[in-house]
């Protein structure tokens, strides 16, 4: 499989924060959710892949051309949404299409209005009017409407109803069936994650803490819950969250057939991507 976007050894610093040596990768025929508690660099990495914040170093190919010798290319081949979704308010959709629109070779009309209607937009209505749920929607619409390749979007999730939510998703498997595309977004409604991602990649600190597949992340790791008199300092140390009372304890681990050797009696639960990217994120704070 080709990589759609490559990320190498990324610097960027602002005055309190540096995301440092980010590297990563994202294979075509994959949506890649990237996760990270607030402050972890997300939003600072994708506007750095843009070129919408200079980073200081580091090596960025979109579709295998250069960030840096190859914008206008990688611009018609992105579909992008961010938070902010740059509009003139006192247009209608219709006419801030009209502007949006010459700037991508493979704009087409008719995905615009299959997406208009899907997302029950009214094509006429001015952007002033719209509330933040339908920018995003509006946002959303206009990414999708060009052939893009690769989707990166900010929090494309956030401030949409559980509904739209569901709608935006299974658009975005739709999108993917077409073969070759790629999807990069970040969020922090992991449960979307566990619907829909085939990568994760866990930043924290503007450090990447891992990039691997969801599903054997997911069959790796189980909940590990039995009864702490049988708890010896060698468990402990490969349960990530261990938390521990008189009548029973439980944590997160990928040695849990090993801890089973040893405690048959143990009970385990399969954890979602909420529960491990929380293990982690703890262990870390606990080692640091
Ligand atoms: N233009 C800027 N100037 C100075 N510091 C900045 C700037 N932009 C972001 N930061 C800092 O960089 C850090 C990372 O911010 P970033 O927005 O990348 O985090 P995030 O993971 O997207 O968070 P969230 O989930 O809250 O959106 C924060 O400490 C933030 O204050």
């Amino acid at each position: 499989m080709n990589n759609i976007l490559e990320v190498h050894a990324l610097n960027k610093t602002y005055k309190n924060f540096a995301l440092q040596d980010v590297t990563f990768s994202l294979q075509e025929d994959c949506i890649t959710g990237f996760i990270g508690i607030n402050g972890a660099g997300k939003t600072t990495t994708i506007r750095s892949i843009l070129g919408l914040a200079l980073k200081n170093s580091g090596k960025i190919k979109v579709l295998g051309m250069d960030v840096d010798t190859h914008e206008r290319e990688i611009k018609d081949a992105l579909g992008v949404v961010m938070d902010e979704g740059c509009f003139y308010n006192q247009l209608t959709l219709n006419e801030m299409k009209s502007i949006i629109a010459p700037a991508y070779t493979k704009w087409s009309d008719n995905d615009y209005r299959h997406y208009l209607q899907a997302f029950d937009l009214d094509p006429k209505q001015k952007i002033a009017t719209l509330s933040k749920g339908m920018r995003m929607k509006y946002s959303l619409v206009l990414a999708l409407s060009h052939q893009a390749q690769l989707l990166i979007m900010d929090e494309p999730t956030s401030g949409l109803d559980p509904l739209v939510r569901s709608q935006l998703l299974e658009i975005m498997a739709d999108y993917m069936k077409q073969g070759g595309k790629g999807v990069f977004f970040s969020t922090h409604i992991t449960s979307d994650l566990d619907k829909i991602a085939d990568m994760l990649i866990l930043i924290d600190h503007g450090k990447i803490v891992f990039e691997k597949s969801k599903d054997e992340l997911l069959d790796q790791y189980r909940l590990v819950k039995g009864d702490p008199s049988l708890l010896s300092n060698e468990h402990k140390k490969h349960l990530m969250n261990l938390e521990l009372t008189s009548y029973g304890f439980s944590g997160i681990t990928a040695d849990w057939s090993k801890i089973q050797k040893s405690i048959p009696d143990i009970v385990l639960e399969k954890v979602d991507v909420e529960a491990i990217m929380l293990a982690y994120l703890k262990r870390r704070n606990s080692n640091a």
